[in-house]
């Protein structure tokens, strides 16, 4: 996706990555939504704090930009203890994972991003760690190599994975707690960006936040980009912060009433015209819009999945007839074209 795609539910530049961090809840009491993972994560820490115990591990999987890292800093934060950041890409070998475990201090919460792109062999060293705090060192090669036991402080491990199906059981299995993040609803988009408008000094009405919540692909990331955007349009042509200036900006960016970004239209607008509404296989579907299989399944399809433009079939993906209507294609499911059968 380019750098420009408003609507990309991954962080875009550092410059988003500073304002992010500016406007990230510190705590669970101001995290908008997710009602039911907050009351959970709630439990698990007042109960660990109880008993003087580091909490369980928690696994935070859901699509990007839904809130898994200001969760895991909401847990250090809770908990009164340091966060450490490391991610799946950046742990290649065994090794790497060994110097982040060793030098952890007693209740320190270790964030992975992105756990289910570790190498193998990490992975099977924090197996170990997670349950007895504990791992094995490989010392020296070959016939001589033995391994040394290594004691840990004990330490609460928060994985994020957009791709929770991909983990190993052994390792999902370690996991105390797990939490399924969801695309967030239009009033709860609303107290997100009614929190970011106060913090932004950017008095707006109602009903343009409202606007800007029902164009933000459920996600609070984006809404927050959205919103910037809007503060531009209204610095630049010296407008009010209403409705007219919402539409005027994100229609100047393309970010349609539903929100798709330049890849969701990309996969709706094939699968509708070359695929006739298939069903299609997400592979051939990926293929076609030149994206990897892995970004159409975790990014582009729980999203229109959501808003009922595709349904998954056993054989393959579907649009439904809303598609249809959205994109002003006549209605012709089923009718598979014979070249891509
Ligand atoms: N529940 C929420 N309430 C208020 N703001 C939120 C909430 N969830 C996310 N945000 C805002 O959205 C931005 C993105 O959230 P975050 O970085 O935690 O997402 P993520 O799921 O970790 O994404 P990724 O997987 O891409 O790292 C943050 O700046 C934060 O301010």
């Amino acid at each position: 996706m380019s750098d420009f795609d408003l609507t990309d539910p991954e962080p875009q530049s550092d410059a988003e990555l500073v304002f992010e961090g500016a406007l990230r809840p510190q705590s669970l009491g101001e995290f908008v939504g997710q009602t039911k993972v907050r009351g959970q994560l709630e439990l698990l820490l007042r109960a660990a704090a109880l008993q003087g115990r580091t909490a369980d591990h928690i696994l935070l999987a859901g699509p990007p930009g839904l809130g898994k890292t200001t969760l895991a800093m909401i847990v250090a934060h809770e908990s009164q203890k340091p966060l450490r950041m490391s991610s799946g890409p950046a742990i290649q070998h065994a090794g790497d994972l060994a110097a982040v475990l060793s030098s952890l201090v007693p209740g320190e919460v270790l964030f992975i991003d992105e756990i289910h792109r570790m190498a193998r062999s990490a992975e099977e060293m924090l197996y170990l760690a997670m349950e007895d705090f504990r791992i094995d060192i490989m010392v020296g090669k070959g016939q001589g190599a033995t391994s040394v036991p290594l004691d840990l402080a004990p330490f609460t491990l928060v994985g994020a994975t957009t791709r929770s199906g991909l983990l190993p059981n052994p390792l999902r299995d370690r996991f105390g707690f797990t939490a399924h993040l969801e695309f967030y609803d239009a009033p709860e988009l609303e107290q997100v960006l009614q929190r970011a408008a106060r913090m932004l000094n950017f008095p707006i009405d109602d009903n343009a936040l409202a606007e800007i919540a029902g164009r933000c692909r459920g996600t609070p990331r984006i809404a927050n980009r959205l919103l910037r955007r809007v503060r531009d349009y209204v610095l630049v042509h010296r407008a009010d912060a209403d409705m007219a200036s919402v539409r005027a900006a994100l229609n100047l960016y393309d970010v349609d009433e539903l929100g798709l970004d330049r890849l969701d239209r990309a996969v709706m607008e094939i699968l509708l015209t070359r695929f006739g509404g298939g069903p299609v296989g997400l592979n051939t579907l990926a293929v076609s819009v030149g994206e990897e299989a892995e970004t159409v399944e975790s990014v582009v399809e729980p999203f229109l999945v959501r808003i009922g433009l595709i349904t998954r079939t056993p054989r393959g993906r579907m649009a439904t007839p809303e598609a249809f209507a959205h994109f002003g294609v006549a209605y012709t499911q089923g009718s598979l074209l014979p070249d891509v059968l």
